[in-house]
């Protein structure tokens, strides 16, 4: 006589649902092992941080990838906030090669809504899911030093105020947050090697040349377009993987915004990080899409002599 248990079909209706969810975990393995251990740099950009759903989903996948075993570091910036302020001060943003002339006054208002505003945000998100995330900008530690950048325009150097150019980054207490489970939240001010001051420091470039100086693996750089674009404005066909040669090619046709974040990209590939990539922050989770799945979304920058196969994820492998 067979005896069937009373709950019988709902154990194979709940077998049913939770195995997708197993395999769906189990695909991620490969790049759990693969990534253990490893920090990636995280650079939020402004663009991308104005939805407040997004953020959320931001903070969970950066608690996520601390809780898989990878060392995440945030590098934040804040153009637009910065911007808005400047406005209600009655200021007005100026942009000169990508990058915002700051004068003395600009400067109090830049390191204001950094530090004091958006890093605070961010902190904030990511300790709603416990004593994690630890706020900090490059004056905390001689994290960055810097000194006065001047714009080039057709070959002419042009004064744009407090704008730094890092010369020296110290990432003793960045390593020591790490060490201790931490995630640093970094704003993008450096201290003045030179006359006591703060400047400020585009965030693509400052989370580049952290990458570098952290040895990361990964730089992710999160924006407001799907990634790097073959012919912007006018096609929307995106470059999914490109060598650091290739990149550099394309450099002078790049405007605006994209300059600092590829610049940045080639920078950091070239000086030892394994990949940059430039991922599309409007999209929900796209840290952990990037990151452990086959589905990398936007673009990626591997360094000259890495295999470039469009059909599977062969991030960093040297041939
Ligand atoms: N080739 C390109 N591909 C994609 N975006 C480009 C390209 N060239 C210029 N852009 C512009 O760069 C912008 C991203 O830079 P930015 O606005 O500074 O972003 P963020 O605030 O995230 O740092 C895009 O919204 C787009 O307008
Ligand atoms: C020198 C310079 O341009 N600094 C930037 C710093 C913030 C930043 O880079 O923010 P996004 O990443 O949101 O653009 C600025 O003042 O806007």
């Amino acid at each position: 006589m067979t005896v069937h248990h009373p709950n019988a079909g709902q154990h194979s209706a709940r077998k049913h649902t939770a195995l997708p969810k197993a395999r769906i975990l189990i695909e991620a393995l490969p790049w759990l092992t693969r990534h253990h251990g490893k920090t990636v740099v995280i650079k939020f950009g402004g663009n991308a941080m104005v939805d407040d759903d997004l953020k959320a989903a931001f903070a969970q996948d950066v608690v996520f990838l601390r809780h898989a075993g990878l060392r995440p570091v945030v590098v934040h910036g804040g153009g637009p906030q910065i911007s808005a302020q400047l406005d209600r001060h009655g200021l007005v943003s100026e942009f000169k090669a990508g990058l915002r002339v700051t004068t003395d006054e600009a400067m109090d208002v830049v390191r204001m809504v950094l530090a004091g505003q958006v890093q605070r945000e961010l902190v904030g998100l990511l300790n709603r899911h416990g004593p994690l995330a630890v706020g900090m900008t490059g004056e905390d530690a001689h994290l960055m030093s810097a000194t006065k950048h001047f714009a080039e325009i057709e070959g002419e150097r042009v004064d744009i105020g407090r704008v730094g150019q890092i010369t020296e980054i110290d990432t003793g207490a960045v390593q020591a947050l790490l060490d201790d489970g931490r995630i640093p939240v970094v704003s993008s001010i450096a201290r003045s090697a030179d006359d006591g001051h703060v400047y400020n420091v585009n965030a693509d470039t400052a989370a580049a040349a952290l990458a570098v100086a952290l040895g990361a693996e990964t730089l992710m750089v999160l924006t407001d377009v799907e990634g790097l674009y073959a012919d912007w404005p006018d096609s929307d066909e995106v470059i999914s993987k490109l060598t650091a040669s290739q990149l550099e090619k394309l450099l002078p046709e790049l405007a605006s915004g994209m300059v600092p974040k590829m610049e940045g990209c080639l920078y950091a590939v070239r000086h030892g990080v394994t990949n940059a990539r430039v991922l599309d922050g409007r999209v929900q989770h796209s840290i952990l899409l990037e990151i452990f799945t086959d589905e990398g979304i936007g673009t990626m920058v591997l360094p000259d002599g890495a295999v470039i196969n469009e059909d599977d994820d062969t991030e960093g492998k040297q041939s």
